[in-house]
């Protein structure tokens, strides 16, 4: 039964997070379809965060097992095939899973392309559907350096398929894909050469947080080329080079674009209905609708100060739900987004910026070396930092760490922020012991 005079009250294009407003809707009776060109639950499930976990697993235990290398002797063979093997029997059956959750939960699931014919009206591959209100949530797609060559480089896609690992791997980029991937590639045993923009990895992170990474890799025989200036990709005779600087060649047999991702606005009707976007996305108020105002947009495609992370797009999807169904008409919040780079160790920050707090009365922050930490020293960590940001009333309003729990460090400490918490309701939390949570909340 449907709410409206058309076939969908709510379709939503694009089936991966920024979709997840879908049950929401659906739960409350209003007929809802999710439209999908390739695989439902889009990049974070097939070929994003989930895939490369699966990667990263094996170089967690490698790291683990190094630095307990007078305890647990022994050399680990790391074994790319049989990873990547395993990593399709985990990843494989997920869409497949999610569309049949998705089908239970009274929620059309539509394959093809869909392209908005009126702002009521949308074509999937030659049928026609209609629906009272569209959320576009069609995210975004991997840049390719305009460069001679540039067809014979990869992105993060081919990278998570790839069935074996190359000798040497070139990657152009230093933010998080290339951090993370070389991170993994460097761990299973390929020589791998980063090729920075500027003369920053990581640049959205603390930055001597983020040169300790850099030096560590370097250490481990990455190659980091800052101000690389790469200016070409060649091949010949089957064999691949990268050309940068002035006039130098990297021979190399993989390439790696990893110079950011750009947002999916060609090919669907954005232009014809005159839908608004730039080059960071679609334009939404703070309701999250377009100009057209029954169209929405959710997740990465937008333009909004929310960072391109999954749980931005899941935020923002549910709330188009709730303001869709009159649960609430308050403009979107804008809670505390934490971020995390899967490095080892991982750096992750929420809140306040230590860049920002640094040079500024309003706050104090507090840095601890964690290494001193009996805690960490229980799996022997010698690369470990921590930045407290506290305001005038010493609340905690953010923290970044370097450490192989930096993630969960930060997600536990999440409350304290987001909440605001007092110095007395801190006091009348009590984690368990041991634990990542009693060693982040003691120092607040
Ligand atoms: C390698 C990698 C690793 C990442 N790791 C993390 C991480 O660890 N943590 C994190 O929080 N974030 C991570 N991200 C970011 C995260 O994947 C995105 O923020 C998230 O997927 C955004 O969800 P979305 O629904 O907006 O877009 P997507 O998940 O990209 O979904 C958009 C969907 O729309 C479909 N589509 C597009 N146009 C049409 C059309 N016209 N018709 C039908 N379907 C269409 C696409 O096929 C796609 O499935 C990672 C990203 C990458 C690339
Ligand atoms: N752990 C996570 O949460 C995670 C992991 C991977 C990806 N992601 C998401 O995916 C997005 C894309 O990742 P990404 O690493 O591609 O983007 P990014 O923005 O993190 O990094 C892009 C890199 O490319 C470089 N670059 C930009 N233009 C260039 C040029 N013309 N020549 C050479 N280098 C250039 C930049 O200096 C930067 O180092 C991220 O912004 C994030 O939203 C998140």
């Amino acid at each position: 039964m449907s709410k409206s005079n058309y076939d969908y009250d709510v379709v939503f294009i694009g089936a991966g997070h920024g979709s997840d407003g879908a049950p929401l809707l659906a739960n409350q009776g209003y007929k809802v379809a999710k439209i999908e060109a390739e695989a439902v639950g889009g990049t974070c499930t097939n070929w994003g965060c989930n895939a490369k976990l699966v990667l990263d697993g094996p170089v967690q235990l490698s790291r683990t097992q190094e630095r307990m290398k007078n305890v647990v002797n022994g050399d680990l063979a790391m074994n790319w095939a049989a990873n990547m093997k395993y990593k399709h029997e985990v990843i494989d059956p997920l869409a497949g899973g999610l569309e049949n959750k998705f089908i239970k939960a009274g929620i059309d699931v539509l394959h093809g392309w869909a392209t908005l014919k009126d702002p009521h009206t949308i074509d999937i591959d030659g049928t026609t559907k209609t629906a009272d209100k569209i959320v576009i949530a069609t995210g975004l797609h991997p840049n390719q350096l305009d460069i001679p060559g540039t067809e014979l480089a990869h992105n993060s896609k081919d990278f998570l398929a790839l069935d074996n690992l190359p000798a040497h791997i070139v990657i152009v980029g230093s933010g998080y894909i290339a951090m993370e991937f070389a991170t993994i590639a460097n761990q299973f045993g390929a020589d791998v050469t980063v090729m920075m923009h500027g003369d920053k990895a990581l640049r959205k992170f603390y930055q001597p947080f983020a040169e300790a990474i850099v030096d560590d890799l370097t250490k481990r025989g990455v190659k980091f080329v800052r101000n690389a200036n790469v200016s070409a990709f060649k091949e010949s005779d089957g064999k691949l080079s990268v050309e940068y600087g002035d006039g130098q060649s990297q021979p190399t047999d993989w390439i790696l674009d990893a110079t950011g991702r750009v947002p999916n606005v060609s090919g669907y009707g954005l232009d014809e209905l005159g839908i608004k976007y730039n080059r960071h996305g679609i334009e939404v108020n703070d309701h999250l609708q377009t100009n057209v105002p029954n169209i929405f947009a959710a997740g990465d495609i937008t333009d909004t100060v929310y960072p391109n992370l999954t749980p931005s797009a899941t935020f923002q999807s549910k709330y188009i739900a709730r303001f869709i169904s009159g649960e609430t008409n308050e403009p979107i919040d804008h809670p505390v987004i934490p971020s995390v780079t899967f490095t080892s160790p991982r750096i992750a920050e929420a809140g306040v910026p230590v860049a920002k707090a640094i040079d500024d009365d309003r706050y104090q922050v507090v840095f601890t070396d964690l290494t001193k930490d009996w805690f960490r020293q229980v799996d022997h960590q010698d690369l470990a930092k921590q930045a407290l940001v506290f305001n005038q009333d010493h609340r905690l309003v953010g923290v970044t760490e370097m450490s192989e729990q930096a993630d969960n460090a930060i997600d536990s400490l999440l409350p304290a922020i987001a909440l605001q918490m007092t110095p007395k309701q801190i006091q009348s939390i009590i984690p368990l012991f041991p634990s990542i949570t009693h060693e982040v909340w003691k120092k607040l």
